[in-house]
């Protein structure tokens, strides 16, 4: 390629300079931490213009300090010593005014105040000081030294005119390395927000994600920022106390107590003394003063499980709590009032017991502010899969094993079967599923034998017992082949019977074992 230029000396002015402008913008492209990335480019500057050091030096517009950020041919101490004020110095001047300046012999200038301490001659050889300022959009950000052995033949201003190049270079990275780095942190901060209004509304170890549990998950965030009184209604075993925790532990009561009082466990002659406590020689027995749950819930939030238990008595002490937020212990005469919300549950059906005249109306109606219905577990088998890894996790942990998985045969039993005592009874069949667990992976036989029936399956006995002894060997030669991804000696190994018998079966049941091989 033949280039056109200016001849000067030897060498063709303009080419170098483009040569060092490429590389340092490549550099400037390429950095990924500034700082510590113009060490070089001061480096190839120094080199270039044959100079002694360059340093760049950045105004911090809060404290008006301007410091060394990064130098070539000065020592740590050097540098340390180069803080300036705003008109300080050349360096104060060239950023304050935001025009270059250049000093041809520094040791004979007034205005080189060598603040660190560096040699003003190179072996008897005068120094020239040049300083640009970091310009960009009439804004200085600081400023750009070189200092480089006297010439009385080189033209200061193309120094200048490079070097203001070099620092508008270093001003536009710098620059573009702050706003990303503000980009940055304001998506951090923004993360950090958003995470933290995640952990909020995850405040709960409920374990769900279908549609029915999410639409749940939603009304508990809504309820629990009042202070409405909720009913919780649904079967035995759903999680009721755990939606109960949830709905306290995302209010603004959750630094108080969660009391919980489960109103069919107390037997009817000490439930009110339970709720609402007793005075000394208030019956035979009391020989002490006692506060009830309704008291120690002060300020924060009383669980009354299984409300449908109450006795008629006790419906009307706690309706009078409810209305007024007051009571008085048993034997007492001195009116408490009590700051404090109320959750209850049940899975009784009270507009039923409301018509046998079991239940009062007027407390039902008190009770059922904010009712929320939560579906029992084959409503929402979607959320069986994770319950059971959850589970596997938690009893991994409190017997110290390491399940991996469980077979696809073994969840689709879990699927099937119709859950009567719903996530509770799940929780039981897979503690169960764990200690039968002989190695990392559960498998259907693990399952208790209640699972294993026509019931549960669904699989009648129409076919005689021929069809279902034929679905559970392929469902067991399918686990043998995931577990050993499709290789069959091992998997032959596995279930315990050889590999011909393997070969033979999987023949009869036209399973295609390459497609266990991944
Ligand atoms: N969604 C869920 N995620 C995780 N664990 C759950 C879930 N639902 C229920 N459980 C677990 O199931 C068990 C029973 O739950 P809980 O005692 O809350 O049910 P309940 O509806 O209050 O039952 P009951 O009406 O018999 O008092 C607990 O061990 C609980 O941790």
């Amino acid at each position: 390629m033949k280039i056109n230029c200016r001849k000067v000396g030897d060498e063709c002015y303009g080419f170098r300079e483009l040569t060092l402008l490429f590389d340092i913008s490549r550099r400037l492209l390429e950095s990924k931490e500034l700082n510590k990335d113009l060490n070089p480019i001061l480096a190839s500057l120094v080199k270039h213009l044959e100079a002694e050091r360059s340093f760049v030096t950045i105004f911090n517009r809060q404290n008006k300090q301007i410091l060394i950020k990064s130098a070539y041919g000065l020592s740590e101490s050097q540098q340390a010593r180069g803080k300036y004020n705003l008109g300080e110095g050349i360096i104060g001047k060239v950023i304050e005014l935001a025009k270059p300046v250049v000093i041809p012999e520094i040791s004979k200038s007034k205005l080189f105040i060598n603040k660190t301490k560096a040699e003003l001659t190179k072996d008897g050889q005068e120094l020239t000081y040049i300083c640009v300022p970091l310009l960009l959009d009439n804004v200085v950000s600081g400023a750009l030294s070189v200092i480089r052995i006297y010439n009385p033949k080189i033209e200061s201003s193309e120094d200048i005119q490079l070097l203001s190049i070099v620092g508008s270079m270093i001003a536009k990275t710098a620059r573009y390395k702050q706003e990303k780095l503000e980009e940055l942190e304001r998506l951090r901060e923004e993360n950090r927000n958003l995470q933290s209004q995640i952990n909020e509304t995850k405040n709960h170890n409920i374990i769900g994600n279908s549609g029915k549990m999410k639409d749940l998950f939603a009304l508990v965030n809504r309820v629990a920022e009042t202070n409405s009184t909720v009913l919780l209604r649904g079967e035995s075993g759903i999680g009721k106390e755990l939606f109960a925790e949830a709905i306290h532990n995302n209010s603004n009561r959750k630094n108080k107590s969660l009391i919980k009082v489960n109103c069919s466990a107390l037997p009817e002659s000490l439930i009110e003394s339970e709720l609402f406590g007793h005075e000394k020689g208030a019956f035979t027995g009391a020989d002490q003063q006692r506060k009830g749950r309704f008291e120690l819930a002060h300020g924060g939030t009383i669980f009354l499980d299984e409300i449908g238990d109450l006795p008629l008595p006790t419906q009307v002490k706690l309706l009078r709590v409810i209305q007024e937020r007051e009571f008085e212990r048993i034997g007492g005469s001195e009116t408490i009032k009590t700051d404090v919300r109320i959750i209850a549950a049940t899975n009784r059906n009270l507009e039923e017991q409301i018509e046998k005249g079991e239940y009062r109306e007027d407390l039902y109606y008190r009770i059922n502010v904010f009712p929320i219905f939560i579906p029992p577990l084959r409503e929402r088998r979607d959320d069986i899969p994770t319950l059971v890894d959850h589970f596997i996790d938690k009893f991994n942990k409190k017997n110290n094993r390491k399940i991996k998985r469980i077979t696809t045969s073994a969840i689709n039993m879990l699927m099937v079967h119709r859950w009567p005592g719903n996530v509770r009874e799940l929780e039981n069949v897979i503690e169960r599923a764990c200690i039968m667990c002989k190695d990392d992976v559960v498998h259907s036989y693990d399952l208790p034998p209640t699972l294993q029936t026509a019931d549960s399956t669904n699989t009648g006995l129409e076919g005689g017992m021929v069809p279902i002894i034929e679905q559970v060997e392929t469902q067991l030669i399918r686990d043998a082949l995931t577990t050993t991804k499709g290789n069959i000696t091992k998997a032959a190994e596995v279930l315990k019977i050889t590999e011909r018998m393997l070969g033979t079966r999987i023949k009869k049941y036209e399973i295609d074992a390459w497609r266990f091989k991944v």
